[in-house]
């Protein structure tokens, strides 16, 4: 294993982004994308997300499982030992730190385990031990005394499949005698050999080429087909049917593994199509509320206006820590400009940056460096801050149609039951349209939005309070 563990701990984020930039087409001019709103890119958020993550996140919610197999009794381990694991895995578990398994390993483990393999969909939020379950499945399941791809991992990117191949390298750290290889762009392989490592992880595009195209190994001997993230597969062009190719050609006897943060319809139909029987596991993402939240609206002549708002209670947010969401990086940008001309230290992330420039803005606005953070719908759901007390909408979200989008408004500003602390939304609003999405926001929610006069300091305290 230690080829591959050496190619896992080489492949540090920068360098990813260079290879990703290197054979893909030129990115539309930044200019033309400045206007339009701003929103992320699943895959890229979903990296985001794995790498800031600071650890296990524990959830009060409890699992949901739809058992389809009747023959399959499920259980639950409370402990790793209980799985009969080799013991060069067990010890690669310690070795990463896990001393009991997380909410979801805890009954996934045991199915994903099973003999006979059982089928798996499994729907949990970012953080909650999913990478991990997957991966000790795919090791545990590898026969060593065979040369021939055994296991196969699907990721929507390169840098996500990288994510997994590091996670399976510190995993299988003491199993030396477990291969695995990455299968993604830039990786080549001579066509008239055969791939003799055990694992292979990555994307579907790259595993078509090795398994149909050029054949260079048997779908039909694969043991384990694991297609991780499939929401964000689902959202990644071709993704989808390309993975659909890829499972035809798999047999029967095959152990389908299903993993995703989000189940809507589209995900779900996907997952029907892939895995047949399979035992669900579902862990309900702890809900957002807007009930420990002040909200106020504050009414501005035009985008100066805004701003003026902002300068009156700057004073107020940067107390605490602030984020401000703007429509387009355009406004954002503009926004930054003059904040940073007035003489305050402000935080800007939006969509034109690279997802390791993000990661740095994100680390300078945690640790403190900047009190306030402008920002677009590029910092989305998944990526919390909870030290984030004040949220102020330079721009209220709409939808592509200019309609409220009460679930975006949420997002930005709603706390789950784990960060119950309280906290203040200011909205801004220029004119009759924002003011009609303002108010069916506050229809939809229930939830009254008061006025605020930021020209009125004793109205700007009463949000200090
Ligand atoms: N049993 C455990 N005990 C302690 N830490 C764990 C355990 N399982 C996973 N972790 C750690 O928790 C974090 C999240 O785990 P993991 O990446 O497996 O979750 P995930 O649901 O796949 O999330 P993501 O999709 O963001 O990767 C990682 O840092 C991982 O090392």
């Amino acid at each position: 294993m230690t080829d591959w563990v050496k190619i896992a701990e080489d492949q540090e984020i920068p360098k990813l982004k260079i290879d990703l930039n290197a054979d893909e087409p030129a990115p539309a001019t930044t200019a033309s994308k400045d206007n339009e709103p701003d929103v992320a890119d699943p895959a890229e958020t979903s990296l985001l997300i794995k790498i800031l993550g600071k650890g296990l996140v524990n959830t009060k919610q409890s699992l949901d499982i739809q058992q389809k197999n009747p023959n399959s009794p499920l259980h639950s381990v409370k402990t790793f030992e209980a799985l009969h694991l080799k013991p060069e895995l067990l010890k690669g578990i310690y070795a990463m730190g896990f001393n009991t398994p997380s909410k979801i390993q805890e009954t996934a483990l045991p199915t994903l385990l099973a003999d006979p393999p059982q089928n798996m969909i499994a729907q949990s939020q970012s953080g909650t031990g999913k990478t991990a379950a997957f991966v000790l499945a795919m090791l545990s399941r590898v026969n060593v005394a065979l040369d021939h791809p055994q296991v196969l991992c699907l990721s929507p990117t390169y840098e996500l499949a990288i994510q997994t191949g590091e996670v399976a390298a510190r995993m299988g750290q003491f199993c030396p005698e477990i291969k695995l290889r990455f299968a993604v762009r830039g990786e080549e392989v001579d066509r008239n050999s055969k791939i003799t490592e055990h694992i292979l992880i990555g994307t579907p595009g790259k595993m078509l080429d090795w398994g149909l195209k050029m054949r260079l190994f048997d779908m039909k001997k694969i043991r384990v087909f694991v297609l991780d993230e499939a929401d964000v597969m689902i959202a990644t062009q071709g993704h989808h049917d390309q993975c659909i190719r890829i499972h035809k050609m798999l047999s029967s006897q095959c152990q389908m593994l299903f993993f995703s943060a989000t189940y809507d319809k589209e995900v779900m139909d996907f997952a029907r199509l892939i895995v047949p029987e399979p035992t669900i596991i579902r862990l309900m993402r702890e809900e957002e509320s807007l009930d420990n939240i002040k909200q106020y609206y504050v009414n501005c002549k035009n985008e100066e206006g805004k701003y003026n708002a902002i300068q009156n209670i700057y004073g107020c947010i940067s107390i605490g820590q602030a984020i401000i969401f703007c429509h387009t990086r355009k406004t954002a940008a503009w926004l930054a400009g003059k904040m940073a001309a007035d003489g305050h230290s402000v935080a800007v992330l939006s969509g034109d940056l690279t997802v390791e420039q993000r990661l740095a803005v994100l680390d300078r606005f945690r640790s403190g460096q900047e009190k306030v953070l402008i920002t677009t719908n590029v910092l989305s759901r998944g990526i919390d801050i909870e030290q984030v007390t004040i949220v102020v909408n330079f721009d209220l979200p709409v939808d592509l149609r200019g309609n409220a989008d009460c679930e975006t408004y949420l997002h930005r500003i709603g706390r789950t039951g784990r960060f119950g602390k309280s906290g203040i939304a200011i909205n801004l609003i220029d004119g009759e349209k924002s003011m009609s999405v303002c108010r069916a926001i506050e229809k939809h929610f229930q939830k009254d939005i008061i006025y605020l006069n930021t020209d009125n300091a004793d109205d700007i305290e009463k949000i200090g309070n």
